[in-house]
Parts: C-alpha cells; structure tokens; sequence
C-alpha cells in the first residue's frame, strides 16, 4: 500500500545554471507535486527555497535523486511530515498552575512546600495524595529491542518512549515519563529504576531485549511495590489473546482445538505462549532461529526451557515449515519477511494469521490475503491492528486506581477479554477482530475490568468510587 506524504525540501538554486522552472517540471515527471514555496534566501547568483512536495510514498527516493542529478541544485535538506512531528521531541512537562506572584510562589514553592515536605516525611504513603506520585508512569528502556529494529541505543529509543507517553497521556490521561537508560547491565538497570521509583505510581517496561527482560522485570516486580509491567511481553499477550478470542469465533473453532504457532520467542513471543496456555491453548509450536522449542534439546533461557515442556505436545523438531503444516493459527512477533505465501499454503482451512512484527510485518498483508481467512498485523494502516497500545493505558488506569501492587494473571485475561468484548457480536467479521485504538470505550472496559480483578485477588489497595 503507497502512502501519499509531503515533503519539504530545501534547495539552493544557482541561477546561471538552473531556472526555478526546471525544478517544477523534473519534480512533476517524477511523480512530486509542489503544494507550496517559500524563499529562504534571494540572492543575485543562488537563491534558497524550501519546497513542500506531495508524493507518492513510493517515489520518495527518486524525487531526491533527481533533484541531487540537476546541474545547478544543491539539495540542503529534506524533512517531511513525519520528522516535523518530532522537531524538539513530541511531549513537554506543564505547571497545573500559573505563579503569577510572590503569594502563589510561597504556596508552591518555599516556604509554603516545606509543609507538605514534612508531612510526607512524617507518612511516605502521603506522596499518593500530595505529588504527582499517583498519576505517573515511567516507561523505561535501555534501547535494545526497539520495535523490530534491534539494539539501537537510549537516544535512538527516545522517539519511541515519547510516543508511548503521548498515548498514556492522550488515551488514559497519565503522565508518562521517558527513560531511556545508557546501560545494558540487567543489575544496573533493576537499580536505577529502583531508585527513581518513589516518584512514580508505576513502571513500564519498554523494548527491553530477551532473555534479560525476564530477570529485570521479575526482580522489579519483587523489589517494588508498585506495578512492574513489560508492555512487550505482556500488553502484546494481552491484545493478541483479545484479538484470537474473536477471531476464533470468526472462523467457528476453539481455543483448546487450535494449532497455534508462535514465532519469536523473545519478549512479546514467551508472554503470548504462558497466556494462551492460561487461556486452555492445548497444542502451541514455539519457533525462534534455533527451531521449534521441544524437549530434546537444553536451552540455556530458562524461559525456553519451561516452554518446551508446557508446549509442543508431539515433541516436534524442524523449523518453520514443519511447524506450519496443518497449523490454525500463525502469531508472529520475530521480524521481517519471515512467513511465506508457501507456508499459508499449508495451514489449516480458515486459517487466522497475526503478523505483528513492527514496524515491518512478518508477511506483506498484501500477500497475505488470500490465502488467510482472518489477517492481522501491528500497523495502523491495515484492518485488525494488534498492537500493545490497546492495553497498556488501561492496564496502567486501572492499576493506578485500585493501587495494585502488580499487574497478576487474572488482570492480563480480565483485560484481554474486556478488550475483545468491546466488538460486539453482531459486529464482528474477518476485518473486524479488535476495537480501534480511537475507540472511547476500550480503556473505559480494561481499567474497569483491571480494578475487578485486582480487588478480586487481594491486591489492590484502594476501591476506586465508581467500581462496585
Ligand atoms: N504489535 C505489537 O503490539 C507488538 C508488541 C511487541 C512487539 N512487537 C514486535 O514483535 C517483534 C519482537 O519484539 P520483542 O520485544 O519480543 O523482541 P525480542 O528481541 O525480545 O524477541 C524477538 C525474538 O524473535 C526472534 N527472531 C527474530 N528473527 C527470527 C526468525 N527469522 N525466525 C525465528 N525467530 C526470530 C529472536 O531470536 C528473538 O527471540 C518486534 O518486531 C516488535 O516490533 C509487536
Ligand atoms: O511500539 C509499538 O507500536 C508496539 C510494540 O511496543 C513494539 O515494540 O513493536
Ligand atoms: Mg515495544
């Protein structure tokens, strides 16, 4: 699918050597169609313009390349929408309150602050009541499993974290903080965040890479009493697991009766696994680079090792192919490209395929089609997005209303379940699996159904008003 974009590109033109009119028309042929000029400089020899171009995703490279090729244009730079949206980074910090005065400075700041200061000290439970405390999360990252691209750093895990907190802010009006941390150090990272927890209500998790994210997060989640929770692993287990629950009404079968295959047994790939067995999943194929998990083998992920006894119940060996013969269900959470039109070829009738690996799909949905009855990737532009931002702001409301200690198993199902409930019956279909992220109701029905199973499981710590 080809998205239309506009780009700004700023030239310089040499006037003895390049009209203006020759830009208009090269960027014409190319496919480019200028929306808007400005001129940046007008010089007697050069003169500088930023250009906005709308085009056809597609033609993108070639628009540039064929400016770069003119005699007499220099191309300074190119942005389009996408990097103007991140221009200063996408989130900013706000005061409640204005300090308009030295009276409004004595309440919120010295000497007025030193009260509360005090009574904080005297009673640490008071940060719930007087600081930002309740309301903020952390989403924390050490870079190395951003999206599908792999290890690329703090920094360049920024704009990543920004949009999580734009969604938490947006979707379920927490404030979200990004830390994106210069150290891969599983102990180091477990006692940074240990010590930045006082001032936050809870700790997201984010694109941390497997097995490490496992021991952080379960140490954490020991060592805090605040909710610990790794949106890859969990909120994606969560999500898919709403979205099968649908999809397999969908197709008429069940759960326990499904061969399910799951690819890429890292962070998101272990959580699907334990939650669909939670969920009755009888018969799960496990697959990453090294093949299907199955009992002859030792592994040296102590998460890998319980799969491979809690799956594979014919104790299968090979790749993706064998496991893919006869498979129901597809769920890939590896990378790129990985899953053939040959491989859909030998699945089951009425097959269900979710290809979430982001930001570029385990299959072309394209591709994918007509083969499959039921498609679903981690991208907005297509039907059925199965992404993790469906759970984590409510996963996080709920949690921080009721003052959960954790986020346990019977929350991650209750959510899964609200999730999917939001489509109604009568409205599901092959296209229609799982609710739009922009549909009000979803965060409304997880937070509720959050709160009631953590009340239910003795670990929340407050009755929100509104929950009976
Ligand atoms: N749609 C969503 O909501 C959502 C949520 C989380 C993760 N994801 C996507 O899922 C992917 C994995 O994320 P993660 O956080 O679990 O990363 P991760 O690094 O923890 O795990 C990835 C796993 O995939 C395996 N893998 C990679 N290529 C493979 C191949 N060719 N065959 C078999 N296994 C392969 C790796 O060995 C690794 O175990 C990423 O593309 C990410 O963007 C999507
Ligand atoms: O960030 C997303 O869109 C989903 C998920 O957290 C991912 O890492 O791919
Ligand atoms: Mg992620």
């Amino acid at each position: 699918m080809s998205i239309a974009t506009t780009m700004i590109i700023r030239l310089e033109i040499r006037k003895a050597e390049a009209t203006f009119g020759d830009v208009a028309s090269r960027l014409a042929a190319a496919g480019g169609d200028i929306v808007a000029i400005d001129v940046i400089r007008g010089g007697k020899d050069v003169t500088t313009r930023d250009l906005t171009v709308n085009v056809q995703d597609a033609a993108n490279e070639e628009i540039i390349s064929v400016l770069k090729n003119m005699a007499g244009i220099k191309v300074i730079n190119v942005s389009d929408r996408t990097f103007l949206a991140h221009l200063g980074g996408k989130i900013e910090v706000t005061p409640k309150m204005p300090i308009k005065n030295r009276e409004d400075l004595s309440l919120v700041y010295t000497p007025g602050v030193a009260r509360v200061c005090t009574a904080i000290a005297e009673d640490p439970s008071k940060a719930y009541s007087l600081t930002m405390k309740r309301n903020t999360v952390a989403v924390v990252t050490d870079g190395t499993a951003v999206l599908g691209l792999g290890d690329i750093g703090p920094e360049a895990a920024m704009p990543v974290m920004e949009g999580k907190a734009m969604l938490f802010k947006q979707l379920a009006d927490i404030d979200a903080f990004p830390l994106c941390l210069d150290t891969k150090v599983p102990e180091e990272i477990i006692q940074i965040v240990k010590a930045v927890a006082p001032g936050f209500g809870g700790i997201n998790l984010e694109d941390i890479s497997s097995p490490r994210c496992f021991e952080i997060e379960r140490r954490l989640s020991a060592e805090l009493d605040i909710p610990v929770f790794h949106d890859d692993q969990h909120g994606t287990a969560v999500v898919a697991l709403a979205g099968l629950l649908n999809a397999l009404q969908v197709v008429d079968k069940t759960i326990e009766d499904s061969r399910i295959v799951v690819v890429g047994i890292g962070a998101a790939g272990v959580s699907i696994c334990r939650l669909l067995l939670a969920a009755g999943a009888k018969q799960i194929y496990a697959v990453d680079r090294a093949g299907i998990l199955h009992r002859n083998e030792a592994y040296s992920n102590p998460e890998w090792s319980w799969l491979a006894e809690a799956t594979n119940p014919e104790n299968l060996s090979g790749g993706l192919d064998e496991a893919m013969r006869g498979a129901d269900i597809f769920i890939g959470v590896s990378g790129p490209g990985i899953l053939k039109v040959e491989h859909l070829k030998t699945m089951a009738p009425d097959s269900i395929v979710f290809a979430m690996a982001n930001p570029t799909p385990e299959i072309e949905p394209d591709l994918a089609e007509p083969y499959v009855r039921v498609l679903a990737t981690g991208r907005s532009d297509y039907p059925n997005q199965i992404n993790n931002v469906l759970c984590f702001p409510g996963i996080f409301r709920g949690a921080l209303d009721c003052r959960a200690k954790t986020v346990n198993l019977e929350m991650k199902l209750a959510a899964a379940q609200a999730i999917a409930a939001v489509v109604h019956p009568d409205e599901r279909n092959e296209q229609y699996i799982i609710p739009s992220i922009f549909n009000e109701k979803v965060v409304e029905q997880v937070r509720l159904a959050v709160i009631r199973a953590a009340i239910a499981t003795g670990i929340a710590r407050r009755i929100p008003p509104d929950v009976s």
